[in-house]
C-alpha cells in the first residue's frame, strides 16, 4: 500500500527527516530542544501549543531534559496536551498512558489538569461512545468539528512498535483505512490490552510536526523496514503529513544502525 495520499492530491507528502544520535541521552536532549522549538512556533501561529503524546517509551524520553530546567524556556502555560492513543483501562491503571505519563512526566511539571486532555472513565465499557467522547474534546480545542475539516496539532509524538505499529495503528489492520473518524476504537489490539482508542492517519497526517521517537537494537530492523521500504505499508511508513507538515524520526544509533535511508544533521 503507498504512503497515504495527502489532502490535496498534488501535493506529494512530507520525506522524513531522520536524526540519529549516540546515546538516548543525546537524543532526549536533541527532543527537549525540538519540542521547545516546536512550542515557540505554535505560540507565534495561536498562542497556544497542541501536543499529542504516546505512551511507551516515549514519556521518558520526553521528559527528562524538559522537566526541571535552569531556564523558562517551557512555556508549559500554553499547553494542551492529548494522547496519540489510549488503552481502555481506569487512569490509576498500570496499562494507562495517562497513569504512565502521569508518573514520568506531568507530575514533574506545572501543568494543570484542564491541561491533560484525559479519556471519559464512565464510558470504558462503550469504545464507540467513548471515541466520539474524545473527538468532542478534540473538535472543543481546535474550535469545533463544523468548522474544522481535521485539527492541526502543533506536535504528535510518536513511539514504534517492533512490528511497525504506531499510536495503536497496526500493521494491515482495517483502521489503516479510516479516513472520516479523528479517533477510532480498536478492541483487538495485537499488543495488549487489546481495547484502545486512536488518532486516525488523517489527524496524523494533518499535524504541522511529527516526531518518532524510538531506541535500541531491538528497533532496527522495522526501523530499516519503515524507512528503507515504505511500500510495504508499515503505519509508521504511512505516517507521512501534507506539507507543510513534517516528519521527523529521532533515534540512537543502535536503532539506525542498519538504515540505509541518509541521516540529517540535527540542527534547530
Ligand atoms: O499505547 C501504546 O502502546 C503506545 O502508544 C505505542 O504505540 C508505543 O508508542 C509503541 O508500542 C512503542 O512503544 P515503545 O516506545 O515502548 O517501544
Amino acid at each position: 500500500m503507498p504512503p497515504m495520499a495527502p489532502d490535496a492530491p498534488s501535493q506529494k507528502p512530507a520525506e522524513p527527516i531522520l536524526h540519529s544520535f549516540p546515546s538516548g541521552d543525546d537524543l532526549s536532549q536533541a527532543l527537549a530542544d525540538f519540542v521547545i522549538k516546536a512550542q515557540n512556533e505554535a505560540i507565534d501561529r495561536r498562542n497556544k501549543f497542541t501536543l499529542a503524546t504516546s505512551g511507551g517509551s516515549l514519556p521518558k524520553i520526553l521528559a527528562k531534559f524538559l522537566v526541571n530546567r535552569s531556564d523558562d524556556a517551557v512555556r508549559w502555560d500554553k499547553w494542551q496536551i492529548f494522547f496519540a492513543d489510549e488503552r481502555l483501562v481506569p487512569l490509576d491503571h498500570e496499562d494507562s498512558n495517562y497513569s504512565l505519563c502521569e508518573k514520568e512526566f506531568f507530575s514533574k511539571t506545572p501543568l494543570k489538569p484542564a491541561q491533560i486532555h484525559k479519556i471519559d472513565e464512565k464510558l470504558l465499557d462503550d469504545a464507540e461512545e467513548l471515541s466520539d467522547e474524545y473527538e468532542k474534546q478534540l473538535a472543543e480545542a481546535f474550535a469545533g468539528k463544523e468548522s474544522v475539516r481535521l485539527p492541526v496539532f502543533d506536535l504528535i509524538l510518536l513511539g514504534m512498535g517492533p512490528d511497525g505499529h504506531t499510536c495503536s495503528l497496526f500493521p494491515g489492520h482495517e483502521l489503516l483505512k479510516e479516513r472520516s473518524r479523528w479517533v477510532a476504537p480498536i478492541e483487538d489490539s495485537p499488543k495488549p490490552p487489546p481495547r484502545r482508542i486512536t488518532l486516525t492517519l488523517p489527524v496524523l497526517n494533518k499535524a504541522h510536526r511529527i516526531a518518532f521517537c524510538l531506541t535500541g537494537e531491538g528497533k532496527q530492523e522495522m526501523l530499516s523496514k519503515a524507512l528503507d521500504q515504505p511500500e510495504l505499508g508499515l503505519p509508521a511508513s504511512l505516517v507521512r503529513p501534507t506539507p507543510p507538515g513534517d516528519v521527523y524520526f529521532l533515534t540512537d544509533d543502535a536503532a539506525s544502525k542498519t538504515v540505509k535511508y541518509p541521516r540529517t544533521e540535527f540542527k534547530l
